[in-house]
């Protein structure tokens, strides 16, 4: 005769199992939020600067044509040789970091940093969007300059404390990688697909960048701008 004791083993594992699932739910559900707005969000300043920095546009955009020749769309294979359009994405990460204040610390000891007493279970946050624009770390740090990075070796994955838009240390952005490969990737095809223009005969140099600030920086107003479709044989008709 059965009693319900027989039934334990099944139970637990049946518990064990549905705190996996859910664990995993949630950590997809992480990895999938933490992954998208952040990208959108980097793609969306990226082209706002670009439309409101003409030269820099010009510049990026004959890179891309010039890469990608005839094919219809950039591929990765393309996007290794866009040496300015990685230089764009690097400056657009610099004054627009989606996660301007990266996840929130908390202090595992007594300790002092730059002159201030930091006791133990402090909430610590770190505000890299004003370290990107910090004067004593960048020339002119408003300015949207990709050039500033030329031959420069500061790059964003957690080693140079004056660019940090995935964070640092331990629990820095897993997907610094894929990101930037994603952001890069659907830049270049909408610089190589496309040209821009802000809608109405609007100067690019006037484009609102007001901000709204949160977990993530958004615009506060989106961004609209009209996209007519280029391609290798439009260059020749003009
Ligand atoms: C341009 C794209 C992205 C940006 C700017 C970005 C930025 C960030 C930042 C600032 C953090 C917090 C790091 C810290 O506090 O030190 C973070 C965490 C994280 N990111 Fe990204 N991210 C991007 C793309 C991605 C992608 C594509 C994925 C996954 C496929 C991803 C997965 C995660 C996860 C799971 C965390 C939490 C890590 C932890 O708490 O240990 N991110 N990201």
């Amino acid at each position: 005769m059965l009693s319900t004791s027989h039934f334990e083993p099944l139970y637990q594992f049946l518990g064990f199992a549905l705190t996996v699932t859910s664990h995993l739910s949630c950590v997809t559900q992480d990895v999938f939020i933490a992954g998208t707005d952040t990208g959108t969000l980097a793609l969306e300043w990226g082209m706002a600067e670009l439309v409101r920095n003409p030269g820099a546009m010009r510049k990026a955009q004959a890179e891309v044509r010039r890469a990608v020749g005839e094919a219809e769309f950039v591929e990765d294979r393309h996007v290794r040789e866009l040496h300015y359009l990685k230089l764009v994405v690097r400056e657009a990460l610099r004054l627009h970091p989606p996660g301007p204040f990266l996840l929130p610390r908390a202090s595992r000891a007594d300790t002092r940093v730059a002159g201030f007493d930091v006791p133990v279970n402090t909430r610590v946050t770190i505000n890299v969007w004003a370290i990107g624009r910090d004067p004593d770390a960048w020339e002119d740090p408003d300015a949207f300059l990709p050039e500033r990075f030329e031959g420069s070796a500061v790059d964003f994955r957690g080693q140079h404390f004056q660019l940090l838009p995935f964070g640092a240390g331990r629990r820095g952005c897993p997907g610094v990688g894929l990101g930037t490969a994603v952001v890069e990737l659907a830049l270049a095809n909408l610089l190589h697909c496309f040209d821009w223009e802000v809608p109405g005969g609007g100067r690019g140099e006037d484009l609102d960048m007001e901000e709204e600030f949160g977990i993530v920086i958004r615009r506060k107003h989106p961004l609209l701008l009209r996209a007519t479709p280029w391609t290798p044989s439009s260059e020749v008709q003009n």
